[in-house]
C-alpha cells in the first residue's frame, strides 16, 4: 500500500467518507486521494515523496504558488505579537480599505471566515434590505454550502450527484428559483412574473463549479438591468473570481457593477477567509448599524488579515494579472494543442487564472445541460493519466482549474507533453 492509501484508511474511520470536504474524496475520478506533506511554489509533495504540478491551488487561494515567503514572514511576525483578540485591529481597517481600494462597487466591507458565510450573510442581507424572500440563482452554480443555495448547485453536490442535499426545508428550498446560467431570456421572464417579490440575483459572474463557462456578451449586462428595474439586489459571487480572473475581479473585467460582492479565497491568502461587501446604502443595514444580524468569533482574525493582505499587495503589483493571465492562457493553449495532435475534441476556456476543459465535439460550451452531455468517462481516464504523470488537476469533471504566478514555462510545457501522452491512450 502506498502512504496515501495507509492514511486514507485511517482518516476513514474517524472523518466521514475520510475527508473534510467532499470533492477531496476523489469520487469523482476513482481511487485513492492523495495526502499531501509540503508545498513550495508550483508543486504539491505527497507523503510517498512524489511531485505534482498544482493545478488546484488549495482551490483558488494560492494564486502566488506555495510556500510564498512574503506570506510566511507576515504571519511569524503576527505569531509573535498575537493570534487573535475577538477585538477590533488596525490590520482590519487596512483590509478593508485595500478591499474597497481594489473592488470600487465596495463602500463597506465585512469580513467573515468563508465563502460559505459571505455569500449566506449576503443573501440575509439582501432579503432584509428588500423585505422579500425569494432569490434567484442558476444551475450548476455553486454558492458554499448555504441552506438556501444548495439548490441544483454545482461543484461537490453536482460531483456526487446531490445537487438538491436533503435537510433543507421544501418551505425554504422553495423561496430559491434556479434558472439557466448565460440564459438571459429565461431571467427576463421570471421577471416578468414575479419580479417585484425576488430579493436577489446571486450569480458566479464566471461559473467555476460546473468546470469553467465565462459569461456570454450581453448575460451580466442583462442581469444588471433586469435587478434595476425591479428593485432587486445583484449579487455577484466573486470568491472564486475575486482577485483571480483581473485585480477588480470579474466585475472589473466584464465591467458590470453589483450591488453585493462576497470574496473567498485569494483574500485569506490561503488562510480560512470570507468577506462580503457593497453599496454603502445596503450595507448599514448590517448590525450594529442595521438590524441584520451577523457576527463570527474569528472574523477579522490577524493571523488571516495578515496573509490577506500580503497576497492583496503582492497581487497589485503592475502586471501581475497580465503575467499570470499569459501563463493560463499556455496552460489552456497546451491542453488543446494536445487533444487537437492526438485526435481527441477537446474545447477549452478560460477567464483570467482560471481555465477549464471539456471532452466534448461542441467548440464551445455555454451552458449546463452542454456540461452534463460531455464525456466525463473520458474525464476520468484523464485525471488520472495525468496523475501518474506528476500532474495535480481537480479530482471531478465538474472543477475549473487555477494556476498560480510561481508556475514556470517548464512546468507548462510539461504539462503539455504530459496531455499529449495520456491523450495518445484514451
Ligand atoms: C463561487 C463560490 N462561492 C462560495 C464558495 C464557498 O466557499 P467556502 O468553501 O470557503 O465556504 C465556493 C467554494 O467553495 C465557491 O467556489
Ligand atoms: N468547488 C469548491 C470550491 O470552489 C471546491 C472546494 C471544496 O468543496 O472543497
Amino acid at each position: 500500500m502506498t502512504q496515501s492509501e495507509t492514511l486514507f484508511a485511517e482518516a476513514q474511520k474517524y472523518i466521514p467518507g475520510g475527508v473534510n470536504s467532499p470533492v477531496r474524496a476523489f469520487k469523482g475520478v476513482g481511487g485513492t486521494p492523495l495526502f499531501f506533506k509540503h508545498a513550495e511554489g508550483a508543486y504539491l509533495y505527497d507523503e510517498d515523496d512524489q511531485r505534482y504540478i498544482d493545478y488546484i491551488g488549495s482551490w483558488g487561494p494560492m494564486i502566488l504558488g506555495h510556500g510564498n515567503q512574503t506570506i510566511k514572514d507576515a504571519l511569524h511576525a503576527q505569531v509573535d505579537q498575537g493570534i487573535g483578540y475577538g477585538a477590533p485591529t488596525a490590520l482590519e481597517t487596512e483590509m478593508a480599505k485595500k478591499v474597497c481600494e481594489l473592488v470600487p462597487s465596495i463602500d463597506l466591507v465585512r469580513m467573515v471566515n468563508s465563502g460559505t458565510e459571505a455569500t449566506m450573510s449576503a443573501v440575509r442581507l439582501a432579503r432584509g434590505y428588500t423585505g422579500r424572500d425569494k432569490i434567484v440563482k442558476f444551475e450548476g452554480c455553486y454558492h458554499g454550502h448555504v441552506d438556501s443555495l444548495l439548490v441544483k448547485a454545482g461543484s461537490g453536490a453536482l460531483t456526487l450527484g446531490v445537487p438538491n442535499s436533503p435537510g433543507i426545508p421544501a418551505s425554504l428550498a422553495e423561496h430559491t428559483l434556479t434558472l439557466t446560467f448565460n440564459d438571459i431570456d429565461s431571467v427576463r421572464e421570471t421577471f416578468a412574473r414575479m419580479g417585484d417579490d425576488i430579493a436577489a440575483i446571486i450569480v458566479e459572474p464566471v461559473a467555476g463549479n460546473m468546470n469553467c463557462i465565462p459569461p456570454v456578451p450581453g448575460f451580466l449586462e442583462g442581469l444588471r438591468e433586469v435587478c434595476d428595474e425591479h428593485g432587486t439586489v445583484l449579487i455577484f459571487d466573486e470568491v472564486m473570481t475575486g482577485f483571480r480572473v483581473a485585480l477588480g475581479g470579474a466585475q472589473g473585467l466584464y465591467g458590470v457593477t453589483p450591488d453585493l460582492t462576497a470574496l473567498g479565497k485569494v483574500i485569506g491568502g490561503g488562510l480560512p477567509v470570507g468577506a462580503f461587501g457593497g453599496k454603502r446604502e445596503i450595507m448599514e443595514h448590517i448590525s450594529p448599524l442595521g438590524p441584520v444580524y451577523q457576527a463570527g468569533t474569528l472574523s477579522g482574525n490577524p493571523l488571516a488579515m495578515c496573509a490577506g493582505l500580503a497576497t492583496l499587495n503582492a497581487i497589485s503589483e503592475p502586471g501581475f494579472h497580465d503575467r499570470l493571465t499569459q501563463k493560463t492562457n499556455a496552460v489552456r493553449d497546451g491542453l488543446k494543442e494536445a487533444a487537437d495532435s492526438t485526435g481527441i475534441p477537446l474545447a477549452v476556456q478560460s477567464a483570467g487564472a482560471m481555465f477549464g476543459f471539456f471532452f466534448t465535439d461542441a467548440p464551445r460550451i455555454t451552458r449546463f445541460d452542454q456540461v452534463m452531455a460531455c464525456d466525463v468517462e473520458r474525464f476520468k481516464k484523464f485525471f488520472q493519466g495525468m496523475l501518474k504523470e506528476g500532474i495535480y488537476l481537480a479530482p471531478s469533471a465538474f472543477e475549473a482549474g487555477f494556476t498560480s504566478i510561481a508556475l514556470t514555462d517548464d512546468d507548462i510545457h510539461q504539462t503539455t507533453e504530459a496531455a499529449r501522452r495520456v491523450m495518445a491512450r484514451l
